[in-house]
């Protein structure tokens, strides 16, 4: 998403610095002299020139080595998966690179992508001296406008913090896990209702409902039943404006809902739901501050919601000034939404294919399972404690958040000064983004990295001994800004991937399309599977 986004940026901005060069420069002289062609042949020329500047590398940045400019931007807009754009462009580059840092397109030019452990430490923990770029926060789109410009993910500084001390307690506490456990198992019993039944299960959407469903519970009380009926006006309306904030047009021309979102009767009908949403927000919010007092203790603390915790954190407060306002609390819960739902379905998509092909690994970590919760022909939900001793499930979750992270990259960063990177000088106000795709397969850091090896992340396995070399695996970002969900990610994806274990056995179908590897989807931002059916077989 990041990407593209930056991308559009720039390409709104260029659009503008036309239209302002058109009227200041060019009408006059075709009133004066009426010679279109003239005019054409400056707006060529514009263009060649503001195309040229934009390719050309900054004098600053060049001792960085860079990936070709435009094969690289032929693979982003053609929409070529990350995997193929990666191992063509990138790992060459860094193969030359020291300490992973290399040049690739993006606004206005170029940003630093970084992808090597040394220096993503050093980015990832120095969060002061890189500080989240503010490019997100400046733009006006539906994007923008669902995911507010007053939460964790965008703000720097105090703000942030004072953000982040209210929803840490509630990213802090035991998991959900029976709520998590709740919902596969209805999951469970829909695999055999839907499509083809058992022997073709289109898993990728059945995630996207559990995920969702999951979160709209856990972050805020919200059934969007999903699950039980994916085609309901809650789910739609959620799922249309999700399509819609990632339509690429939009991206790379912001400027048309800017200005001629009156001519754009869909595009409006999206902003129309999106204001239904804002006052399902709202009200909830609203509702659960009237009732916090008597909910505070008819509720088990693990089952509280995310937002129930967080109006406790805001209420415990020394001040209003430490305190998160209605709307600060909704965008909150809208990032929630955006950043912890396509993620943790994605991952928990991913981690399926890797067991269904490599069957001696989905075995093994069979085994760990019905060790830990018993075998027996009744569904039972992990308990959290049971959650951390499965130890083999988490390395299996590890090498798939290597293989596949969700989040390809961290959203973007800018030096506050001059710096020295690891023995790199950044200029003050250089863009920065970590490259965590390119990171997780580099052969230099990792073994043999296109193969899938959960053991890797056993106790005096490969990955302990990168510690010393600083951040090698980091799917979820890493210091003061580390994705505050992960453990709730985590124990989401440790309950399903054990309760499907100890209830099926799953594979490839035969026609499936990823029966000769993995087909990623292509796209920029959060990874996902092309295409992923599975084909189970109950074990009671
Ligand atoms: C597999 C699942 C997930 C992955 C791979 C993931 C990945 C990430 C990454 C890489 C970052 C760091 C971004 C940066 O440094 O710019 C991040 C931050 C964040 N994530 Fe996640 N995430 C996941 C699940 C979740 C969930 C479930 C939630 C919430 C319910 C969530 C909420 C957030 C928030 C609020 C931040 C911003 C933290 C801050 O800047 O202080 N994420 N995530």
């Amino acid at each position: 998403m990041s990407f593209l986004q930056v991308l559009a940026y720039d390409a709104n901005k260029q659009l503008e610095n036309i239209s302002s060069f058109y009227v200041n420069h060019i009408l006059p002289y075709v009133k004066s002299r009426s010679s279109y062609t003239v005019v054409a042949a400056a707006v060529v020329a514009y263009f060649s020139y503001r195309v040229r500047k934009m390719s050309e590398i900054p004098k600053n940045l060049q001792h960085i080595p860079a990936v070709p400019y435009w094969p690289f931007m032929r693979s982003l807009l053609s929409g070529e998966s990350i995997d193929h754009r990666t191992r063509k462009y990138v790992l060459p580059v860094i193969a030359n690179s020291p300490n992973g840092l290399y040049l690739r397109p993006i606004r206005r030019g170029w940003t630093v992508g970084v992808a090597g452990p040394a220096t993503m430490k050093r980015l990832l923990l120095r969060a002061d001296d890189f500080e989240k770029s503010p490019i997100f926060a400046k733009q006006d789109s539906l994007f923008n406008k669902f995911m507010g410009k007053e939460n964790i993910v965008l703000l720097n500084g105090s703000v942030w913090k004072k953000h982040r001390l209210i929803a840490n307690p509630a990213f802090h506490r035991s998991m959900p896990v029976k709520l998590f456990g709740r919902l596969c198992e209805k999951m469970m019993l829909r695999f055999e209702k839907e499509g083809d039944g058992l022997v073709n299960v289109d898993v990728a959407n059945f995630l996207q409902r559990f995920t969702l469903d999951a979160i709209g519970l856990a972050a805020f009380g919200y059934d969007f039943e999903a699950l039980d009926c994916p085609e309901n006006e809650k789910v739609d309306t959620y799922n249309s404006i999700m399509t819609g904030i990632q339509n690429a047009v939009y991206f790379i021309f912001p400027i048309l809902e800017k200005r001629f979102l009156w001519a754009l009767p869909k595009r409006r009908d999206l902003y129309r739901k999106l204001d239904d949403m804002n006052e399902i927000f709202y009200s909830v919010i609203q509702h659960k501050r009237d009732t916090l007092a008597s909910m505070k203790h008819s509720i088990e603390d693990t089952e509280k919601d995310l937002l129930t915790l967080m109006l406790e954190a805001n209420e415990e407060a020394v001040d209003a000034d430490h305190r998160l306002s209605d709307l600060e609390l909704r965008d909150n819960l809208a990032i929630f939404f955006l950043a912890g739902h396509d993620t943790t379905s994605n991952a928990l998509t991913f981690a399926l294919y890797f067991l269904a092909a490599n069957l001696p690994i989905q075995e093994k970590a069979r085994k760990e399972v019905l060790d830990i919760m018993g075998d027996g022909d009744d569904i039972v939900f992990p308990t959290s404690t049971q959650c951390t001793d499965m130890k083999y499930v988490y390395m299996i979750m590890k090498e798939t958040l290597r293989m596949c992270p969700p989040a390809v990259g961290t959203s973007p960063r800018r030096s506050n000064k001059d710096m020295d990177l690891v023995g790199t000088l950044i200029p003050e106000g250089t863009p920065l983004n970590a490259d965590i795709y390119s990171m997780h397969h580099d052969p230099n850091i990792w073994q043999d990295p296109e193969t899938f090896i959960p053991e890797r992340f056993a106790s005096n396995g490969e990955s302990e001994s990168k510690a010393g070399r600083g951040l090698a695996w980091a799917p979820f970002g890493n210091g003061a800004r580390q994705c505050i969900g992960m453990n709730f990610s985590l124990a989401e994806q440790k309950v399903l991937l054990s309760m499907l274990l100890r209830k099926f056995t799953w594979e490839l179908p035969e026609d499936s399309i990823n029966k000769d590897g993995l087909k990623i989807g292509g796209g920029i931002g959060i990874m996902h599977a092309k295409d992923m059916h599975l084909k189970f077989t109950k074990r009671f």
